[in-house]
């Protein structure tokens, strides 16, 4: 099946995407190698790469220009400082790499896609615990959001809130199709407020009614009703995940850098500048929402619920 895959995206950078790029004279090393191989064969991986530090496995393949980032922070791929820090530096790392043009992100545990942030690093901590953990957490978002590279969410799992957020800041969302997983943006069922950047991403993605009615009720959506408001933009059986990303990345891959980068600048830097321009109060504003005795209660509470629901 990979060995398919690899074909399709041989043929498609073969195709008009490729002629763009020629006349644009904008071929990438990557291509130029594609642009070698005889059709009849599949592409022989002759550069992988892998790096893999706690918590995140990150493979790149050379030959096709695309990462895959699966999140392994068992049991259930919280959003710890310690993932978040690492989750930044690889994307540096894999953005500095000029021949990677695309990253998948999904779980090394399948079921759980990821739990979100990690609740225990909102409560019972000090106010400098809470500034360092919120300052990575809109780091990541930031770094995401505007990545050069396409980025695709290969989501095999829930993904409640955080979770969710990551894969909003993707360009392209793929969810296993199975009625036991969702995804949405659920804080104000844990007495928490979604801040106004993740509103921002979840409106740029489904528009404001949708949000609205989706950020208050806390709601999370089954893969297909999450393919029905726009969350996702497909639901695949859950084996076929990994190969609809590869085949999807090979589309995207098809047009040139430069214009679907400026593209995404131009539709994202709005949002982006937002919090910006306010990043040090956005900060402040977490770190005594979260302190507040009634929100570390609500926090310890629904830990508690957690918890008490495997009983
Ligand atoms: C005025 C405005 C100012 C702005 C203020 C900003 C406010 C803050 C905004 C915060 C933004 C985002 C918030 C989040 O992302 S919060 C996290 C939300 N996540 C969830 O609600 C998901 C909770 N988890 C689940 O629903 C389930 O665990 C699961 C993911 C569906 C998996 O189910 P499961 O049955 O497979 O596993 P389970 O037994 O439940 O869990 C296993 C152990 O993992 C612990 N755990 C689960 N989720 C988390 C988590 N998010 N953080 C930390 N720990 C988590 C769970 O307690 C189990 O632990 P144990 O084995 O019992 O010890």
């Amino acid at each position: 099946m990979a060995l398919r895959v690899v074909s399709v995206l041989k043929r498609r950078l073969g195709g008009p995407g490729q002629k763009l790029l020629r006349s644009g004279n904008l071929l990438s090393a990557t291509q130029h190698r594609w642009e070698k191989m005889p059709s009849s064969v599949g592409f022989p991986v002759t550069s992988r790469r892998s790096f893999s530090k706690t918590a995140l496995i990150v493979d790149v393949d050379h030959n096709l220009g695309i990462a895959t980032m699966k999140m392994n922070n068992p049991p259930v791929n919280s959003l710890s400082l310690e993932l978040l820090t690492n989750f930044v530096i690889d994307l540096e790392k894999l953005e500095n790499e000029k021949r990677c043009r695309g990253l998948i992100i999904t779980s090394a545990s399948p079921k759980i896609f990821s739990a979100g942030l990690d609740i225990t690093e909102m409560y019972g901590k000090s106010s400098a615990h809470y500034a360092e953990f919120w300052k990575a957490v809109q780091e990541l978002w930031l770094k995401l959001y505007m990545s050069n590279m396409v980025v695709i969410a290969a989501i095999n799992g829930s993904s409640p809130a955080g979770g969710c957020l990551i894969s909003l800041a993707g360009d392209y969302r793929i969810m296993a199709d199975n009625p036991k997983y969702t995804i949405g943006l659920n804080e104000t069922l844990l007495g928490i407020v979604a801040p106004f950047w993740f509103k921002d991403t979840l409106v740029n993605t489904i528009g404001n009614r949708a949000s609205e009615h989706a950020l208050q009720l806390g709601l999370l959506f089954s893969p297909t009703d999450a393919l029905r408001v726009g969350i996702v933009d497909q639901v695949v059986p859950e084996d076929k995940v990994q190969d609809t990303a590869l085949n999807v990345m090979s589309r995207w891959l098809s047009i040139p850098d430069h214009a679907r980068q400026l593209t995404k600048t131009m539709m994202r830097k709005p949002t982006v500048d937002r919090l910006l321009k306010q990043r040090e109060a956005d900060i402040k504003n977490f770190v005594s929402f979260i302190s507040r005795d009634s929100i570390q209660k609500s926090l310890h509470m629904y830990m508690k619920h957690l918890k008490e629901r495997k009983e």
